[in-house]
């Protein structure tokens, strides 16, 4: 039996009107962001980001007739019908290297020693590898024929002159990096990587790596935020930790304005009160809205903009969308690796930052609250996926095994092992 994620009751509102549904909250995120302003960088630095231009090609690829073996031009003709019993045997007359610029020419009856990559002699029509040959210097004997053709790439054979390569919106990996460079282009056009400030929140944070006392915890968010946004190829920046002063959120986020095209807070927004900081103080500006997601972990989420009016005091030309995370380390990699994720390709004019989901079959029972959708931490293995035990939010020992998220629908509540399962892979 399988159990989409996406189709099936309760998948597009949830039975509480209060909680928004996964992909509602996720239609919101991307309705709310805008892509970056293209940028012109050099092929190094562009290489990770996503093409605002379409790049296409200068020139014919290759320019120019060229050879794809090392052996001899020839005219076939002179070949026709060599054998191992009767090969043809031709003059050569000079030998042309990759790179060489000048001009030869082939007069019928003879050979030209010829490089893989170097240009095809006007005359030529064909080229015999040297295995097919005794590999002679003054002359050569040839004892197999060749086609019109043969191991010759032609102008234009690769790609024609002003083709297309790549397409504005395709991120530039290594094979793309080296398409644009065949082309010639030395920079192109992209969407820049979007910069990313991290902060966690909380009185109870303690730098990792100094002592701790009873009532305290290390600061993991902040390292594991800051982790997975480079991950994605983005830049990340990290602050230190915010202390729950509710005057002092909004300045330790001002403060960050100028370096960011994009904020993430952890903690500080469930139903505190004034303990919970970040919900707060951003709730008197307006402009981010919180909610409850109908998902564990990961419920209670905020997003919105800053930087109108109230924060930044940059005014309404710079608005910097931000996400509050909930403060359980789970919740908040969950909710970056759902929410955060789309948005940074958004950021870039692309969608291709969301996980990949692959179906496998339970080895072990799963559960689920009634009316969320759960994302369990699991071992993929192969078409197997094995839900790790300790699943609560705190729990991080088990996120360290992890390598996917299981995903239980909403409208289940348990389901036995050997059930099929949507499973999203982890970076
Ligand atoms: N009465 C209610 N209490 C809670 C609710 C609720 O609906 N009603 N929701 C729970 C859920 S679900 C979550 S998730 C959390 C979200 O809480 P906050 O976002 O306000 O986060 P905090 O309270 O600041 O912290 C929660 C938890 O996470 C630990 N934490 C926080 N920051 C870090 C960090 N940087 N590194 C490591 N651990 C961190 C923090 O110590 C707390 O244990 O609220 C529930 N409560
Ligand atoms: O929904 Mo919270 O995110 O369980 O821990």
């Amino acid at each position: 039996m399988t159990h989409g994620g996406t189709h099936g009751p309760g998948a597009a509102s949830t039975a509480d009107g209060s909680l928004s549904s996964v992909e509602e909250y996720q239609s919101a995120i991307l309705a709310a962001i805008a892509p970056l302003a293209p940028a012109s960088l050099e092929l190094a630095a562009a290489e990770g980001c996503v093409l605002a231009e379409d790049v296409t090609a200068a020139v014919a690829l290759p320019s120019f007739d060229n050879s794809s073996m090392d052996g001899y031009a020839v005219l076939a003709a002179d070949v026709a019908g060599a054998s191992q019993e009767s090969p043809a045997t031709l003059r050569v007359t000079g030998e042309i290297a990759a790179g060489d610029t000048g001009i030869y020419r082939l007069v019928p009856g003879t050979a030209i020693k010829i490089m893989t990559g170097a240009q095809l002699p006007a005359g030529a029509d064909a080229v015999v590898p040297v295995e097919w040959t005794d590999d002679g210097i003054a002359q050569v004997r040839v004892y197999q024929s060749a086609e019109p053709g043969n191991a010759v790439r032609y102008a234009g054979g690769d790609a024609a002159e002003g083709e297309t390569l790549l397409s504005a919106g395709t991120r530039l990996r290594a094979m793309q990096v080296a398409v644009a460079a065949s082309a010639g282009r030395k920079a192109v056009s992209v969407r820049p990587r979007p910069r990313v400030v991290v902060l966690s929140t909380g009185n109870e944070l303690t730098e990792p790596g100094t002592p701790l006392v009873p009532g305290r915890i290390w600061d993991s968010n902040s390292y594991m935020i800051a982790a997975a946004v480079r991950e994605t190829g983005a830049v990340a920046y990290r602050r230190s930790v915010v202390p729950d002063d509710p005057a002092g959120v909004l300045p330790a986020l001002e403060e960050q304005l100028i370096r960011a095209d994009l904020l993430i807070t952890t903690g500080g927004v469930s139903m505190g009160g004034e303990h919970d900081v970040v919900k707060a103080a951003l709730r008197e500006l307006g402009t981010v809205t919180f909610r409850k997601v109908a998902m564990q972990p990961g419920m209670p989420q905020g997003f919105g903009v800053i930087g109108e009016g109230g924060a930044g005091g940059l005014g309404a030309e710079r608005r910097v969308p931000i996400f509050t995370l909930p403060g359980n380390p789970v919740s908040a990699y969950v909710s970056f690796q759902l929410f955060v994720r789309p948005a940074l390709a958004a950021l870039q004019g692309a969608d291709d930052l969301s996980l990949p989901s692959v179906q496998a079959t339970l080895t072990g029972p799963a559960r689920s609250p009634a009316g969320r959708r759960s994302y369990l931490r699991g071992v993929l293995d192969g078409s197997k996926v094995t839900p790790l035990s300790g699943q609560q939010s705190h729990q991080i020992a088990s996120l360290g095994r992890a390598n996917a998220l299981i995903v239980i629908p909403e409208w289940e509540t348990q389901l036995p092992a050997g059930d099929t399962v949507d499973v999203l892979i982890l970076p």
